[in-house]
C-alpha cells in the first residue's frame, strides 16, 4: 500500500534581506520515513526545518504537515510534532524527569513518561541534573523531550554533532526503533555515514536550493562519474563548483 504523504512542501523560500536562505524548495515526506537533509554550513537546513515546524514563516510557497497548513495552523501542528532542542541549556538546572514533565505540561496529548525513560535507558539518570550528563545522555534526553506528546513526526537538527562514533550509533538505533513504531523522522546532519546507513531518502541542499533528493544508494550509484559513498555525493552536489562553501 502506498504510504501516506505527511509533509508536502511546495516552492517555499525564505529571504533574510538580500540573502536567500531557502530558494523555492519542494519535496514530500511519506509516513514512516527517515528523511535526511544535508548541505554545507549555511546551505539553509535549519531555516528549512524551522519553516516545517511552523516556527518561521516562508516568504513564498506553502507547507502542509499532517494535513495542517504550517503557517495558518501552526498552533494545532505543534501538538502533533516533536521538536528536538538544539541546546538543552534551558533545562540544564532540572533533572531528567523534571524536564520531561515540564515539557509535557505544554501538550494536550501525553505519552507515558515511564515508558520513554525505560525505552531510552534513562532510568539510572532520571534524577540527575541534565548539566551533569555526558553529551550522549544529554542528546538522548533531548530526544526523549521531543517525544513527550507522542508526536507523529520528529524534527532533528544535527542531533549527533560532537558525539563519539559508538554514542552516535546508539542514538541512531533509537531513531530506527522510533521509525519502526511508525514515527516519521526528518533530520539535518553533516554525518554522511549516518545519513547513508539510516535514511530512506536524503535531500541535498546547496545555497538554499534542493539540488537532488533520492535514497542514499541511488544517489551514490547514479553519481556522474561513479561514486562509492555519500561523501562523494556531498562533494558533487552540496559543495559548489568553486569548492567553496556558502556563507
Ligand atoms: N535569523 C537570521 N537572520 C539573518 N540571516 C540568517 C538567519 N538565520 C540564518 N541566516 C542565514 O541564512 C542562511 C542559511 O542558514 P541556516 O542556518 O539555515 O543554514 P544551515 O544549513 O542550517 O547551516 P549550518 O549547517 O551551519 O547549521 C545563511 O546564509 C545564514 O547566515
Amino acid at each position: 500500500m502506498e504510504k501516506q504523504t505527511v509533509i508536502q512542501v511546495s516552492s517555499i523560500s525564505k529571504y533574510y534581506g538580500a540573502n536567500t536562505a531557502v530558494d523555492h524548495v519542494s519535496f514530500q515526506v511519506k509516513q514512516g520515513e527517515i528523511f535526511g537533509i544535508m548541505g554545507t554550513n549555511g546551505a539553509g537546513k535549519t531555516t528549512l526545518l524551522e519553516m516545517l515546524m511552523g516556527l518561521r514563516t516562508p516568504d513564498t510557497g506553502s507547507i502542509e504537515v499532517l494535513g495542517f497548513d504550517a503557517l495558518q495552523e501552526a498552533e494545532r501542528l505543534k501538538e502533533e510534532i516533536g521538536i528536538h532542542l538544539q541546546s538543552t541549556s534551558l533545562v540544564d538546572k532540572m533533572n531528567v524527569r523534571e524536564a520531561l514533565e515540564v515539557f509535557q505540561a505544554f501538550y494536550k496529548r501525553k505519552s507515558d513518561l515511564n515508558r520513554i525513560i525505560e525505552q531510552f535507558g534513562l532510568g539510572p539518570y532520571s534524577d540527575k541534573l541534565i548539566k551533569r550528563l555526558s553529551g550522549g545522555w544529554r542528546q538522548r534526553t533531548a530526544l526523549a523531550i521531543a517525544l513527550v506528546n507522542d508526536p507523529k513526526i520528529i524534527f532533528l537538527d544535527e542531533p549527533t554533532t560532537g558525539l563519539d562514533p559508538q554514542t552516535k550509533k546508539d542514538y541512531w538505533s533509537l531513531l530506527v526503533d522510533l521509525r519502526k513504531q511508525g514515527k516519521t523522522i526528518v533530520v539535518a546532519s553533516h554525518d554522511m555515514e549516518e545519513l547513508q546507513r539510516n535514511c530512506n531518502r536524503v535531500g541535498v541542499m546547496r545555497k538554499g536550493e534542493f539540488i537532488i533528493c533520492d535514497n542514499p544508494s541511488r544517489l551514490i550509484s547514479e553519481l556522474p562519474g561513479g561514486g562509492l559513498t555519500m561523501e562523494a555525493v556531498y562533494m558533487y552536489y552540496a559543495v559548489d563548483i568553486q569548492g567553496s562553501v556558502s556563507v
